[in-house]
């Protein structure tokens, strides 16, 4: 069927396919009555998702309507759903009279839900953001990015090289991606790459809405300024090409501007420590290897009182900065929240955690104002949260910098909470079109409209009162129903007495209903009036939006600081419950932990009351920057150097640390190589993946970086692997000189400290006790004695004829080692490299910018290297 010749159609249809050539990929919902109705392919595709029915119904352009719906007020659950799988959704309503005119009722789509710009509380989770992310690649290998939640008030910009686009997009988490219709279908492909390895909506936008001029313009008017300057954010014209397209895709999907957000800043490379995906996934920072929510750092961290700080927390933990002053400020403001005040029944983090406890989203609150999707409930819990805010100041300590500038934000906007006092009922409906929302003596329109309704009763009793007596019917009653509205009711026996001004409404089996002038006048208004007061309440509600749209900006930072000070007596309850310690941070490049513990498993034997965690300490320096650490199987190697990298990471947030003491030197990195299962997402193999990212972690670590490499090298055979893990162990420690730790069950690699002076053995201790082995989980100096291997499998419950046999096997092997050893010199550098002269092919091949070419180029490009080729091999 051709859906785009709308003459053939009924006027319904042509205005629905009108509508929907608007929204080609997105599933339309178009409002019929009590349901949103999906058509044609949209109602197949919903059909399958939702498991609801598909109809056909009449026809139109010749052919039956395939359709199906969702009734309106079930809407939210399966927008949800829809969503969860990706999906976007144009919401079409009735905005016409029905009836006013001869065609059908006029209807508009009125905002976009998509998974990257939710804003209704249903839809949302509390304690995560959806962010939406634009790219934008040129030619020049600077990809420019630009992301924000449609609930948030901050945009973000940042340029990157090329090769890094992957690691930002997994820093940034986006719910839904933006790219250039335009682009390679190699880049292309790197995006959908990356959707495999976290999933996010991938959206196409036309060309031209990535534009760096218009880009900066928006941003701009977004911000009420003439430049960027003040946001340190000029000269990025592939940022401002992204933003550009993200502002106005938000706008379209919201159907008006952003005007909450207000805040702009820029991230930079090389402002974060980096923690790249592999990091954040070995660490089990916001999920654990299964891909579960708990037990994580984060879940352990987050005892945040409201969703505003958990978000902020979240944030802190997956982005600490390099330089440490906002960390040292937290820590600051930390250390003043838990130190009593004289005469204070308890520390300041206590009350202020109790003063925060139920206070709403006023973040979210604050963007559903400026969208004017707010509803009522949320704005009488906005002026709760208001009044909160005031009692939180007094409680604040005054002597820590941040918790000053907190302070300053937590004063609710003047004239606010006695707008909201004025307009809303305390306890009004959930949604506006219901009525009962607005409160009484704020309009006096409404309060008369109201009194016609609510004084009915009384009429309606006078009325019986003075008719009984007129008629002389005892039993006459006047009464109300929704469907034929005011009436006098007269039983058979009495019929005879009625007088001549009842008109006849109703025939019952014993009984006739009336109605008279007076009552019909009355009914006129009483009707008349509800539906008024409907439509002035509505108007209202509108009138109040207006006037809190000013205090939008205020609402915001006063929504950052309640977010900020949650955060903080969170880190500071953490602290005090699980006995964390505050790190110290020096210029010299240094990791020193005294009595350090890995949280996440400390909290788990606390649970399990399998003992206590055993602490350890780690001291690592210019001197000593490398630990090769041996030990058996489940002796506690790689808890060990995961709680090293935590405790750092912790600190750099500015988080008190699982350790009674902590110095650290400046970090740029935490990498990580730690055994993983196969890729099948990305079809590689285990072994490919562990050199994968153990040679990206050579690339790119320095000598301020963290690294734990926890057993290379056993993917593949022993020689290769033994021989490779040699390899990398003798770069990390003489090229790169990176903070490393180095867990390995190669026997050989322990003598790798005797030559190469950085490093230093250590093992985890283990006892035999007659067959069985103990583990101490204590990190002492110098190589592991032996591997326990056999023993641990027999712990596994391995049946006694294997190990029996393996035991064996390994007496056999050991004596024919020793017999056989050969003096291999592991760590001798390699005999210098020839180190290749570039051909002219090679270097013109270099310099080549393939995602920038043209075809026709890239065909001269071709035909050149072949020149080249042939005048360098002398062929041709
Ligand atoms: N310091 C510690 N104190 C108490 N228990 C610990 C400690 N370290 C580790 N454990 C316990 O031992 C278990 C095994 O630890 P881990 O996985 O770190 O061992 P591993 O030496 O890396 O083993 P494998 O070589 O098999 O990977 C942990 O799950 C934890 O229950």
């Amino acid at each position: 069927m051709d859906k785009l010749d709308v003459s053939a159609h009924t006027p319904m249809m042509a205005q629905y396919f009108r509508l929907k050539a608007d929204h080609p990929d997105t599933l339309l919902f178009y409002r019929m009555g009590d349901f949103y109705e999906l058509f044609y392919g949209d109602a197949e595709k919903a059909a399958r998702l939702l498991d609801i029915t598909l109809t056909q119904r009449g026809q139109s352009g010749g052919q039956p309507v395939v359709m199906a719906g969702v009734p309106f007020h079930a809407v939210d659950a399966y927008l949800g759903r829809l969503i969860k799988l990706g999906e976007s959704v144009a919401i079409c309503e009735q905005v016409g009279e029905v009836g006013a005119g001869k065609g059908p009722v006029e209807r508009k789509v009125m905002r976009v839900v998509t998974p990257g710009t939710l804003t209704d509380a249903e839809l949302l989770n509390d304690k995560s953001e959806s962010l939406l992310l634009a790219v934008q690649a040129s030619g020049r290998n600077a990809i420019g990015l630009a992301w924000l939640s449609v609930t948030g008030a901050e945009l973000r910009l940042a340029e990157c090289p090329a090769d890094t686009l992957e690691a930002w997009i997994a820093r940034i988490a986006p719910s839904e991606l933006l790219y250039n219709a335009e682009v390679t279908p190699a880049f292309e492909n790197r995006l959908k790459a990356a959707r495999a390895a976290q999933p996010f909506t991938l959206s196409v936008r036309p060309a031209w809405q990535f534009d760096g001029a218009l880009g900066e313009r928006k941003l701009c008017e977004q911000l009420g300024s003439t430049s960027l300057a003040a946001w340190n954010a000029e000269g990025l014209p592939n940022a401002h090409a992204a933003a550009s397209a993200l502002l106005g895709y938000a706008e379209h999907t919201q159907g008006r501007a952003l005007s909450h957000v207000q805040r702009l800043t820029v991230e930079r490379d090389g402002d974060l420590i980096e923690l790249p995906p592999a990091t954040r996934r070995n660490l089990e920072l916001v999920q654990t290897l299964r891909g579960e929510d708990s037990p994580t750092l984060f879940s352990l961290l987050d005892t945040c009182m409201t969703g505003m700080g958990s978000r902020l927390l979240k944030r802190w933990l997956l982005s600490p900065r390099r330089e440490r002053s906002e960390a040292q400020a937290r820590l600051d403001a930390i250390g003043t929240l838990q130190s009593h005040a004289p005469g204070a029944a308890v520390a300041p983090w206590r009350a202020l955690r109790d003063a925060l406890k139920n206070t709403s989203d006023v973040e979210r609150i604050a963007a559903r104002i400026a969208l004017r999707q707010v509803r009522p409930r949320e704005l009488v819990a906005l002026r709760l949260a208001l009044a909160k805010a005031e009692q939180l100041a007094p409680l604040l300590p005054g002597d820590a910098a941040l918790l000053q500038q907190i302070a300053q934000t937590l004063a609710p906007p003047a004239g606010c909470v006695e707008l909201l006092v004025s307009a809303m009922k305390p306890d009004p409906a959930a949604l506006v079109r219901d009525g009962g929302v607005i409160a009484t003596g704020h309009d006096a329109e409404l309060d008369e409209l109201r009194a016609i309704s609510e004084n009915c009763d009384d009429f309606l009793l006078q009325l019986e009162v003075q008719e009984r007596e007129r008629t002389g019917i005892s039993n006459l009653r006047v009464q109300f129903n929704r469907v034929h509205g005011f009436y006098i009711e007269v039983t058979q026996s009495a019929l005879a007495k009625v007088p001549d001004n009842y008109r006849r409404r109703q025939t019952l089996k014993n009984a006739e209903r009336f109605i008279t002038p007076e009552l019909k006048a009355f009914e006129d208004k009483a009707l008349s009036a509800q539906d008024r007061a409907l439509a002035r309440e509505k108007w209202l509600y509108e009138q109040l939006l207006d006037a809190l749209q000013p205090h939008v900006n205020a609402l915001t930072r006063l929504a950052t600081g309640i977010a900020t000070l949650d955060a903080l007596c969170t880190l500071a309850e953490r602290s005090h419950t699980l006995h964390w310690k505050a790190p110290g941070f020096v210029a010299h490049p240094c990791i020193e932990i005294v009595q350090g513990r890995h949280p996440v498993v400390e909290a788990r034997l606390a649970e399990k009351s399998s003992g206590g965690f055993i602490a350890n300490d780690t001291a690592l320096g210019p001197q000593q920057r490398m630990q090769v650490i041996t030990g058996p199987n489940m002796g506690g190697k790689s808890t060990y150097m995961r709680q090293i990298a935590i405790i750092v990471l912790l600190a750099s947030i500015g988080s008190h640390v699982p350790a009674t003491a902590c110095r650290l030197g400046p970090i740029d990195a935490i990498h990580t190589r730690i055994g993983a299962a196969d890729d099948l997402a990305n079809a590689q193999s285990t072994f490919m993946l562990e050199m994968t990212e153990a040679a990206q972690i050579l690339h790119s670590a320095s000598a301020q970086s963290l690294v734990l490499m926890d057993e290379i090298g056993r993917g593949t055979s022993t020689f290769d692997g033994l021989a490779l893990a040699a390899g990398i162990a003798a770069q990390l420690h003489d090229r790169t000189k990176a903070f490393t730790l180095f867990a390995t069950h190669y026997f050989e690699l322990t003598e790798f400290p005797a030559t190469h002076h950085g490093a230093v053995n250590m093992h985890v201790s283990a006892t035999e006790s007659g067959r069985d082995i103990v583990f101490l989980h204590e990190m002492q100096p110098g190589p592991a004695s032996k591997s326990y291997g056999i023993q641990v499998a027999r712990l596994a419950g391995m049946p006694a004829a294997v190990v029996n046999h393996a035991r064996q096997a390994l007496e056999a092997l050991e004596a024919q080692q020793t017999q056989t050893r050969a003096q291999v010199d592991l760590f001798a550098p390699p005999p210098a490299a020839q180190a290749p002269a570039t051909s002219a092919v090679e270097s013109a091949l270099a310099t080549l910018d393939l995602d920038a070419m043209s075809p026709r180029e890239a065909l001269e490009a071709l035909y050149t290297l072949q020149k080249l080729n042939q005048r360098e091999t002398g062929r041709g």
